[in-house]
C-alpha cells in the first residue's frame, strides 16, 4: 500500500528529468529536498499521474496511476502545486468545497457534512475570518491556505504538497506542517512534501529523499539524510549544524 515507484524515467517533452528512481513510500511525512532544478517538482507531478514516465512505474495502493480513474485517484490522493491560478471569482468557502467533488455525482449539491468538512478545513487553516471572501485579491500566503484546506478537504490518504509554506510566516509555515503531522499522526495519512527549508524538514519529516540532477542520491531516516558532510556535497555550500539539548537540530548555509 502507498506509493511505489520503480525504474522511473520521467521526463518533459524532449528534456529527460528524472533518471532511475525507485521508491517505496508507506507512511509518515516524507521530505523531498535537494537544490534548484533536482527534479523534486518533477516527481511530484509523476507520481500525482500528471506526467506519463518514459521507463518504469508509479502504483498507488497497488495499482498503476495511469490506470486509475481521475475521481477514484482524487479519493485517494490529493496535490497541492507549487503554482496554482484560479481564474474565476469564487469564495474561498466555494474553492474549499470543491476538494468534495470527487466524493460527488456530477451535479450534486453540497451536502451538510460537505460544508462542515470544508469549515472545519478552513479553520484548521487559519483562514475562517476569509470564508466568504473572494479568491481574487488574496495574498500568496491566504492563498496558499485556502488552497491546503481545499486538499484537506478532498480527505484522501495521500497528500501530495509541493513546497506548501513558501508564502507562509513563520507562525503559518509552523502551524501548517503542525497540522499535516497531527493528521499523518492521527489519520494515517501519507504526506510527501517537498521543502527548502531544511530545519522544517529536520523536524518534520520521519523519512527524507534527496534529490540532485534527477536521481535519488538518498533517501532514509530523517536524522540519517540530514549530515553535514551529504548536505555540503549535495548543495555544494558549507554548513554549520547546531545540536540542542532537546535533541533537535538546526541547519544553516555557512554565511561569507
Ligand atoms: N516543461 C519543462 N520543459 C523543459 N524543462 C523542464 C520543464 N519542467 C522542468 N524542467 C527542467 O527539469 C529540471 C527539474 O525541474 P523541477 O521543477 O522538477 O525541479 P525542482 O527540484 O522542483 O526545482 P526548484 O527547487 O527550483 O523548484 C529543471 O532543470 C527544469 O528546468
Amino acid at each position: 500500500m502507498g506509493i511505489c515507484i520503480r525504474n522511473l524515467d520521467c521526463g518533459v517533452g524532449d528534456t529527460p528529468i528524472l533518471h532511475d528512481i525507485s521508491l517505496t513510500l508507506n507512511t509518515g511525512m516524507i521530505g523531498i529536498i535537494g537544490p534548484n532544478g533536482a527534479g523534486k517538482t518533477t516527481l511530484l507531478r509523476t507520481i500525482s499521474g500528471y506526467l506519463k514516465p518514459e521507463r518504469g512505474s508509479v502504483e498507488i495502493d497497488g495499482t498503476n496511476v495511469r490506470e486509475i480513474g481521475v475521481k477514484a485517484l482524487a479519493k485517494k490522493m490529493a496535490l497541492v502545486p507549487q503554482n496554482y491560478a484560479l481564474e474565476y471569482d469564487f469564495t474561498v468557502l466555494e474553492t474549499v468545497l470543491m476538494g468534495r467533488n470527487p466524493h460527488k455525482k456530477t451535479f450534486e449539491g453540497d451536502s451538510m457534512e460537505d460544508i462542515r468538512l470544508a469549515r472545519a478545513a478552513i479553520a484548521k487553516t487559519g483562514i475562517a475570518h476569509l470564508e466568504n471572501r473572494s479568491v481574487i485579491g488574496l495574498s500568496g500566503g491566504e492563498w496558499q491556505r485556502m488552497i491546503i484546506a481545499r486538499a484537506l478537504t478532498q480527505q484522501s490518504s495521500i497528500l501530495l504538497l509541493d513546497e506548501p509554506v513558501s508564502s507562509l510566516d513563520i507562525k503559518h509555515q509552523v502551524g501548517i506542517l503542525s497540522l499535516v503531522n497531527e493528521l499523518v499522526r492521527d489519520s494515517g495519512l501519507l504526506c510527501v512534501c517537498v521543502l527548502h527549508d531544511l530545519n522544517l524538514a529536520s523536524h518534520y519529516c520521519s523519512e527524507i529523499v534527496l534529490m540532485k540532477q534527477g536521481r535519488i542520491v538518498r533517501h532514509g531516516p530523517t536524522r540519517d539524510v540530514l549530515q553535514k558532510d551529504i548536505l555540503e556535497e549535495v548543495y555544494d555550500t558549507k554548513i554549520r549544524m547546531l545540536h540542542e539539548n532537546d535533541g533537535s537540530t538546526y541547519i544553516f548555509p555557512e554565511m561569507p
